[in-house]
């Protein structure tokens, strides 16, 4: 097995993502988690370029022990002598350092010949040699670069003193084949390459940094660099959680590992998309809330019968606790009933097949049924179909501004007779819990009574629970209804008829709130 070192970039190319700043103790607590994760470099920031980023990139260097800190440094003496100040408290004082070499970056932005970028890249590699034990020297733009001067400039900065060689990606063009000959043309026409690990740092504008990132490791790289979450310049880096665990479940096809705690991966993902406010997107591969729930009833059968048929990764290697079945419209019976069944609740067989038919046709109105929605679901069918005490037939309620609330409610009592009543109230909540006090036998002491929407939107329902004494017993209930009030009424009942249950069967119902 080839290993593979992992150099994160989260706190450097990551922070230069549009909009992303750091301060040092975010910095430090993303550094401390980036160690749990065991990667072997992090590349702490740009210690030039703000006092912010020296000292934070020397509290880092001072700070972390198990991994390698470095610093990025322009060609220039005071970016490598910035680097020096900030890095040199560190476990392993390591620089790196870059000069772009393709034609593009040199005529426009360096306006610098050819001889002109090898002489600068040699000094500055040298100079950096007399402070580091270690230099990184990266040639930026690499994958537009002419190959035969690609080859000659990287020849010279090892024979300066660099001891591993970056070949970035910096603007996501190659492909994954052509980027991929790049390390092995240089492998068969830098002489001294046997002396240097080379790099791969690949950017995502063209969605090919994770393709390009394993083409380089295919073709000799043994270090690959990028950020938590792929954050970084653009369209941001390679994400390294991607890159580790397609390295760890194809060892079959790379024969590669890293020293990566996958377990810490989730972890690292929130830790870094809270701090930088980054958010991940729920259908990005390893971190995305998604990547482990499965939504259509033929997969989540197979899941159930077997993980592997549509899980290749499984949820608890990168940390996060297990996978899920999001039930929707499009889920079948065998998750359905094993939900139930996580949820404790008791529906004989024969009951399955009609409470999926409510189920679909709820399913149908909502985007994702929660597990409130089931319960609610089995509730209502035990109390409607099993034990049908108070039913509610009608509700009208009458509000207006400067009026005062008035119901009328229409229900079927426990002897199959009909109660009408009518009441009022402060509110039009007020009013109908009134007029249903006045339907039912005994006295009700409402204690508490909360309304949320379940689910987003405009097809969201409307969820009451109530917690109440009735009968010396406190109970509580839940209505779900698309309307605020037929939900009210709904959960109010539902209190009562709990407690008349209760009495009569002389046990309680198996679901407890
Ligand atoms: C691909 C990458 O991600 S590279 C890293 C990018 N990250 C950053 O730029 C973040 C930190 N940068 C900064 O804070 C600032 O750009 C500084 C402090 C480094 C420099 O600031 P300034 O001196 O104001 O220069 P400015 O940023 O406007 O321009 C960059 C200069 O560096 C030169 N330069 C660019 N790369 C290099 C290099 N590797 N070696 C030497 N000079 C370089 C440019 O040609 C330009 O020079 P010029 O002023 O002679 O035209
Ligand atoms: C500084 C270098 C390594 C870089 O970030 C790039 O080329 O993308
Ligand atoms: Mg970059």
């Amino acid at each position: 097995m080839q290993k593979i070192k992992i150099f994160d970039t989260t706190l450097r190319d990551g922070e230069q993502s549009a909009g992303v700043n750091l301060n040092l103790s975010e910095k430090l607590e993303i550094a401390r988690q980036l160690e749990r994760l065991n990667v072997d470099i992090i590349e702490a920031g740009f210690p030039a370029a703000s006092k912010g980023d020296f000292s934070s990139v020397q509290k880092i260097a001072q700070m972390v022990k198990n991994c390698s800190v470095t610093g990025l440094a322009r060609s220039v003496t005071s970016d490598i002598d910035a680097a020096w100040e900030a890095l040199k408290d560190g476990a392993e004082p390591r620089l790196h350092t870059f000069l772009a070499t393709s034609p593009i970056h040199r005529q426009y932005k360096l306006k610098m010949s050819k001889e002109e970028v090898i002489e600068t890249a040699v000094q500055s590699v040298k100079y950096a040699a007399k402070k580091f034990p270690i230099i990184q020297w990266s040639a930026e733009d690499a994958s537009r670069t002419e190959l035969p001067f690609l080859a000659e400039i990287v020849e010279k900065v090892i024979q300066a003193g660099a001891q591993v060689i970056n070949l970035p990606d910096t603007v996501g063009y190659g492909t994954p084949e052509e980027y991929g000959m790049i390390f092995k043309y240089l492998r068969e026409h830098v002489p001294s390459i046997d002396k240097v690990s080379l790099s791969t740092h690949c950017h995502d504008d063209l969605g090919m940094a994770i393709a390009n990132s394993l083409a380089a490791v295919e073709n000799g790289a043994t270090q690959v660099e990028g950020a938590i979450n792929g954050i970084g310049e653009r369209a941001g880096n390679a994400a390294l959680e991607e890159i580790a665990v397609a390295l760890h479940i194809r060892k079959d096809f790379y024969q590669a590992s890293t020293r990566l705690n996958l377990q810490e991966i989730s972890r690292t993902s929130s830790l870094v998309s809270k701090l930088t406010g980054m958010v991940v997107p729920a259908n990005k591969a390893v971190v995305g809330k998604n990547a482990f729930a499965h939504e259509s009833g033929i997969h989540q059968d197979g899941v159930l019968k077997e993980k592997t048929t549509y899980e290749i990764i499984s949820p608890e290697l990168v940390g996060v606790q297990s996978n899920s079945l999001v039930l929707g419209k499009h889920s079948g019976r065998h998750a359905f009933k094993n939900r139930l069944n996580e949820l404790g609740l008791n529906v004989p067989e024969e009951e399955i097949n009609k409470l999926f038919v409510s189920f679909k046709e709820l399913a149908d109105r909502k985007k994702e049924m929660t597990d409130y929605d089931l319960v609610a679901l089995v509730l209502d069918k035990k109390l409607s179909e099993e034990v049908s005490f108070y039913e509610l037939n009608q509700i009208q309620v009458q509000y207006g501004t400067n009026q005062i609330p008035t119901a009328t409610v229409t229900l079927t009592g426990i002897n199959q007779e009909t109660i009408q009543e009518a009441g009022t109230g402060a509110g039009s909540i007020e009013a109908l819990y009134n007029t249903l006090e006045k339907c039912v036998e005994g006295s009700i002491n409402l204690l508490d009574y909360r309304i949320q929407s379940v689910g987003a939107g405009r097809d969201a329902l409307a969820e009451v629970y109530v917690k109440m004494k009735y009968m010396d017993v406190e109970t509580s209930g839940r209505g779900l209804a698309q309307d605020v009030l037929e939900a009210s009424g709904k959960a109010y009942l539902n209190a009562v008829n709990r407690v008349i249950y209760m009495k009569n069967m002389g046990r309680e119902l198996s679901l407890t709130q």
